[in-house]
């Protein structure tokens, strides 16, 4: 499989949903497969919370592939031999595109607390422009999971006329109470770190040891991210061999587990790309710039494809099931397929349980719109 990875940089400014202006940006994408003379095979694929550009593939040295290596490379279920896959790092992110820890070009300074809140709207256009840049009039799908789902639907919603396949998974059209509680947990633990320093902080300070109170807040989110009954079939109430029942520190394996998840994170993710990325989770609605549900997904052109899964507890099935139903009682319903996952994992089943879900994505793909 062929991989160019490469950073677009515009110095055209970008609007913001918020009246503020992004006055110059980068965005770091990676392409897989060979796009077509006509540039109609792109599948473009947007990745969650803390993913970045790189989707598939592993580098010389790398321990782990691509997030979502199973599904995109030659011979898969998003097959590069026919398809050139786009992911695109999002605005606000640590991964090689703009954030808050970018430089600012006049005071040579980052941006820290500057930055401006984005929207999943910013995000969506931002990448809208690098596609224009790349040529790209139309692409063959776009698909995207959790905030990467959100994305897909925003897309679909402001550029009616992009994308005929909108596959999004586990996601909604609105971020419910229940997500913001759990990023409440970890707003709270980065801003109350003395080690934050109000966004102050010098990132090489992490390397060793991140924020502290960023790793419970992670801990949190990550619990979110699977569900009841796969901590019970990961764990069960597995001890720690070494640790002593009796040592009042002595662990269950699901505590030595959250505890390697929620360290390692933050070592190795940027506290303040967290803070702006779960804003934009936060305010993202669908609905905002609109009279109801109907009146935003009415926009809509593309044959969407909803795949949720039973276990997910952030965002639930009946959030994905009430666009479907939205859209069926418009007489849409030739419009939509929703598929609810026979799957326990939880949130993230996404990006585990990929033999459940592949195929609702190659029927998708294959499906003529
Ligand atoms: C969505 C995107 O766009 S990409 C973002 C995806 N990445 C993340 O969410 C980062 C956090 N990672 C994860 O949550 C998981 O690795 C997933 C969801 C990607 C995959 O889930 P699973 O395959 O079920 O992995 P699992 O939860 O068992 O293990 C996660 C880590 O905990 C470690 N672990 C497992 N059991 C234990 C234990 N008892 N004690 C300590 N560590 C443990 C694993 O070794 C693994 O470590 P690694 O990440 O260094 O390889
Ligand atoms: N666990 C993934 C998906 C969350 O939606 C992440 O942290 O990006």
């Amino acid at each position: 499989m062929k991989i160019q990875t490469a950073i677009a940089h515009f110095d055209e400014p970008l609007y913001l949903e918020s009246g503020r202006i992004l006055e110059t940006y980068e965005l770091k994408y990676e392409m897989y497969g060979e796009m077509n003379e006509t540039k109609s095979n792109v599948i473009v694929v947007f990745h969650a919370l803390t993913g970045s550009y790189h989707a598939a593939g592993r580098y010389e040295g790398e321990t782990k592939a691509g997030w979502w290596d199973p599904l995109i490379g030659d011979g898969k279920i998003i097959d590069t031999t026919h398809f050139c896959v786009i992911c695109v790092n999002i605005l606000g992110s640590c991964f090689g595109s703009t954030g808050p820890m970018s430089v600012n070009v006049k005071t040579k300074e980052p941006l820290r607390l500057k930055f401006p809140v984005l929207t999943i709207s910013d995000m969506v256009r931002a990448q809208m422009n690098l596609f224009a840049r790349l040529g790209i009039k139309e692409a063959y799908a776009i698909i995207g999971g959790s905030l990467g789902g959100m994305q897909g639907l925003c897309m679909s919603i402001e550029y009616p006329e992009f994308a005929k396949r909108v596959i999004l998974l586990a996601t909604t059209y609105a971020t419910g109470p229940w997500a913001i509680a759990w990023n409440k947990i970890a707003i709270e633990g980065i801003v109350n770190d003395p080690r934050f320093k109000n966004g102050n902080y010098n990132p090489e300070d992490f390397e060793e040891e991140g924020l502290l109170s960023f790793a419970i807040g992670r801990m949190a989110g990550h619990i979110s991210f699977l569900s009841p009954y796969s901590m019970n079939k990961k764990f069960g109430r597995n001890y720690v061999e070494t640790d002593g029942l009796y040592e009042l520190f002595g662990r269950f394996q699901v505590e030595r587990y959250m505890e390697y998840n929620g360290y390692s994170f933050a070592k190795r993710f940027d506290p303040l790309s967290y803070l702006y990325i779960i804003k934009a989770m936060n305010i993202f609605d669908a609905t905002r710039n609109y009279d109801s549900l109907e009146d935003s997904i009415k926009h809509i052109k593309a044959k969407l494809t909803l795949i949720s899964f039973q276990g997910d507890c952030l965002f639930m099935p009946e959030e994905m099931a009430l666009i479907k139903t939205t859209l069926e009682n418009m007489g849409r319903s030739d419009r939509v397929d929703y598929v609810c996952i026979d799957s326990q994992y939880g949130h993230d089943a996404f990006l585990v349980e990929y033999d459940k879900f592949d195929f609702y994505i190659k029927k998708a793909l294959e499906s003529k719109v």
